[in-house]
């Protein structure tokens, strides 16, 4: 399935009106909860950072955005040729910096861009090294036109003494209402 032509994977970034939709667009009422959130997430291209933000607005949490120690190219092509090495020998890139107190989360949201049918491998290093124990991770992804591949299973195996919810799973060249997002959150459950 590893086999698709590079090009099937053009970036998409049409999401870019997302934002200024976010921001101009409806008030949305914060859903009422007791549990303190935190959105943690990699972006390569800028998609899956519009939906971490529109999540970190509607449920008021914290937000981390996972970078690798060594930043990934600015070519494409580049990088979509490295990201299947890295996903094909399971490499986890070190992280600029170690996601601190997580103690004080309940709930965690980890968000992805889809690479080569599964999580990024700056979201396996965070997964990996993380003590998630006992916590309720809430993915959310974003791909462009292939789906999520094997990427909740994937997470669940890396934060096997998580509780992982359903995951969101977005098409990265579209853009979601803040309403769409509050609709998915209470589907998940949060807030109850
Ligand atoms: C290395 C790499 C691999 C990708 N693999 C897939 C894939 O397997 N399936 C898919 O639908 N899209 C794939 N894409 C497209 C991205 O998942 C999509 O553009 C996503 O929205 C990017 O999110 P971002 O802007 O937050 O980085 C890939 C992109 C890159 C850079």
């Amino acid at each position: 399935a590893l086999q698709k032509p590079a090009a099937v994977f053009a970036p998409s970034q049409a999401a870019h009106t997302a934002a200024a939709a976010s921001q101009t667009g409806e008030t949305v009422p914060n859903i009422p909860k007791d549990k303190k959130a935190l959105v943690v997430y990699f972006s390569y291209s800028g998609n899956t950072r519009i939906i971490a933000e529109q999540i970190r607005q509607s449920v008021d949490g914290d937000i981390v955005e996972l970078q690798p120690l060594t930043p990934y190219s600015a070519d494409y092509d580049t990088v979509v040729k490295q990201g299947k090495q890295e996903i094909e020998s399971g490499f986890k890139p070190p992280l600029k910096a170690k996601v601190e107190s997580l103690a004080a989360y309940d709930v965690i949201f980890v968000g992805t861009p889809i690479w080569w049918y599964t999580i990024a491998p700056p979201v396996a290093s965070f997964l990996a090294e993380s003590d998630l124990a006992g916590k309720t991770i809430i993915p959310f992804c974003t791909h462009g036109g292939y789906g999520p591949g094997h990427n909740l299973e994937d997470i669940k195996k890396l934060a096997p003494k998580s509780r992982v919810l359903n995951e969101l799973v977005l098409n990265g060249s579209k853009t979601y209402a803040q309403k769409d997002i509050l609709a998915w959150l209470s589907k998940v459950g949060f807030g109850e």
